[in-house]
């Protein structure tokens, strides 16, 4: 297995140039492609090759697990939901499986911790260095296994999960909770003054921690750490991810501290209403393709968003170039 502090596999910024050079000769007025110009620039730096090839196998991971938060009031509902949901996913009826079924996109569940709970992040550590080390090298394999896809989306369920993601966030940007905590499923404001409450607690007991596996022990729990792994993992295989709410940007920031850069093979998917999910995008200096004020998770935002990016492959591939069409070639 690659160890933790592993460089990520070289992305191809030649074959990105490329690409942008292409996309400023198509048959199209200078930037009028907008952000799908540049989306299709990075598929094709993380594909090695230009024009980029079309994106058809794509796969969304769904990492569950149960966080011991969810009973100290952080939630707008109960724990015993996170199983339920499994179960929907795996029936194919969550709201996930409905946009994936749309768009033709594979969904995997996972179950890391579910009917397991980490323990509440404000009173002591979530579970164990040992434990969390396990659970990247999970998802580091999940990531290996699916490495033939075209591009991967991390998706998860857990109740509660939107609490160790706000205080993994505040942590590794020195942020304090009121700027990193929102109102997941829907608490009232009574609810985020508890919620906010919770995660600068856990903030202040975790002060000291900086290495970002132990701060994935104190403070996230083993299916963050499994997801944070398959976001290592989707890189060590070179297969670019489209990132989805604050769980995965929680995630995708412990992975570029854990291995600086390899933030190259993500895009955002979406942005959601999650004020962690916000900063860690400013963080990573990710735009998002879609703003549509969804906040569901499961991986719901990026799956939504895969028809566009799609089509910004399909753009860069199909469409004619200017010397064509002036040639009298561009069909
Ligand atoms: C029915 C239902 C389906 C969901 N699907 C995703 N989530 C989302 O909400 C949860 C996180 O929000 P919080 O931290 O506020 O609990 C996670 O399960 C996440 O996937 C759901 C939540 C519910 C209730
Ligand atoms: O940002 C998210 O993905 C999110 C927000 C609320 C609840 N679940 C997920």
């Amino acid at each position: 297995m690659t160890p933790p502090s592993a460089a990520p596999r070289p992305y191809d910024e030649a074959a990105a140039q490329a690409a942008r050079e292409r996309v400023a000769g198509l048959a199209t007025p200078a930037g009028a492609l907008g952000r799908l110009g540049d989306l299709a620039a990075w598929v094709a730096g993380c594909q090695g090759c230009c024009p980029p090839r079309p994106l058809d196998d794509v796969a969304c991971v769904v990492f569950a697990g149960d966080h011991g938060v969810a009973a100290h009031g952080t939630s707008a509902y109960p724990s015993e939901i996170t199983a339920l949901m499994v179960a929907t996913l795996r029936s194919g009826r969550a709201g996930v499986s409905a946009l994936a079924g749309a768009h033709g996109v594979d969904v995997r569940v996972e179950d890391v911790s579910v009917g397991r709970p980490s323990e509440p992040l404000h009173l002591t550590d979530a579970t164990t260095r040992e434990r969390a080390g396990a659970a990247l090298a999970r998802g580091r394999a999940v990531a290996a296994e699916e490495g033939h896809r075209d591009l991967l989306v991390p998706g998860e369920v857990g109740i509660g999960n939107t609490t160790p993601a706000a205080a993994l966030v505040g942590a590794l940007l020195g942020l304090p909770a009121h700027e990193v905590t929102g109102a997941g499923t829907g608490l009232d404001t009574e609810g985020v003054v508890r919620k906010t409450a919770v995660v600068q607690t856990g903030l202040d007991r975790c002060r000291e921690v900086t290495d970002p596996v132990d701060l994935l022990a104190a403070l996230g729990g083993e299916d963050l750490a499994a997801m944070t792994g398959f976001l290592l993992g989707a890189a060590e295989v070179r297969v670019p991810v489209l990132l989805d709410g604050v769980v995965s940007l929680a995630c995708a920031l412990v992975a570029d501290a854990i291995a600086p850069g390899t933030g190259r093979w993500w895009a955002a998917g979406h942005r959601s209403t999650e004020p962690a999910q916000q900063v860690a995008l400013d963080e990573l200096g990710l735009v998002p393709v879609l703003d549509a004020g969804m906040r569901l998770g499961e991986g719901s935002g990026a799956v939504a968003a895969v028809p566009l990016l799609r089509g910004a492959v399909a753009l860069l591939r199909d469409t004619a170039t200017l010397a064509e069409v002036l040639g009298g070639t561009g069909g």
